[in-house]
């Protein structure tokens, strides 16, 4: 299974409108891969604060309409990463979308866990509640979005819920880069299941971004790590490893659930 991860660069001299233009094409030239995922808020800018509101789109709005064809027009399942969603009640949610290679959408995802403590995201936007998992052919994905990556029992309901390959939509700074890398190595090996996290290039809302999005297989190995600008990570998975890592270190039937908190 080929998974190419999309590290687009978010820079406020492009304007949103050629920005999507131009991931649909990058989403494009990816023909031939299985999967194709693009980061968090690469529309806006994850730390754009100051432009969400503007820039909200109901579900079915420009970034789901021009990914939708990109998928189609590629042949390929896309994990479009994340926009700035309004509902119909209002409220605006970080939302991620995931489309068919025929272009239907399959999975909308909002993310669970706001970012900014007292600001910025955590008070603008509503939050997720529910856990969202894909079957693709091959293997089935389980949703995440950046800050999420802190969560470990976020991750643990995903694999509960049969997840073998855990995506990880981000706009992830740079400064917490070393986490960034430590946290999707953790989530690999402790749920034994293949971690793809694609980040952002560039500086938005005056905050650089750490790119060096990654690839993670089920015994924790890094089998690619981007740089800091714009690239175009693509790597080829086993989706048996997943399968084959949890027969043959079964430590996921050693939890012990009753002692555990629960979700
Ligand atoms: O947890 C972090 O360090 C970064 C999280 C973040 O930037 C986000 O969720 O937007």
């Amino acid at each position: 299974m080929r998974a190419s991860l999309i590290q687009i660069a978010v820079d406020p001299d492009e304007s949103v409108e050629a920005r999507r233009v131009r991931a649909a094409s990058l989403v494009v030239a990816q023909r031939g891969a299985d999967l194709v995922i693009l980061p968090e808020l690469w529309p806006v800018g994850a730390f754009a604060y100051t432009a969400f509101e503007a820039e909200a789109e109901p579900l079915e709005g420009p970034t789901h309409e021009v990914m939708a064809k990109a998928a189609a027009e590629a042949g390929v399942w896309l994990h479009a990463g994340s926009f700035v969603e309004r509902a119909d009640d209002g409220t605006l949610y970080n939302t991620s979308l995931v489309f068919s290679p025929e272009g239907e959408r399959v999975a909308a995802y909002r993310k669970i866990h706001r970012f900014g403590f007292d600001r910025g995201e955590a008070v603008m936007m509503g939050a997720g509640e529910e856990l969202v998992t894909v079957a693709l052919p091959d293997t089935i994905l389980g949703l995440a979005t950046c800050y999420d990556l802190r969560f470990p029992e976020q991750f643990r309901g995903l694999v509960d819920a049969g997840a073998e390959t855990l995506v990880v939509a981000a706009g992830w700074p740079e400064r917490r880069r070393s986490h960034w890398t430590l946290l999707a190595q953790a989530r690999a090996v402790e749920n034994q299941a293949y971690v793809l996290a694609v980040g952002t290039a560039g500086t938005h809302g005056d905050i650089q971004q750490a790119g060096h999005s990654i690839v993670v297989d089920p015994w924790g190995e890094v089998l690619a790590q981007a740089g800091a600008d714009e690239e175009v990570l693509t790597v080829d998975l086993d989706p048996d490893k997943v399968r084959t890592t949890r027969d043959q270190f079964p430590a996921l039937k050693d939890r012990r659930l009753g002692l555990a908190s629960p979700l």
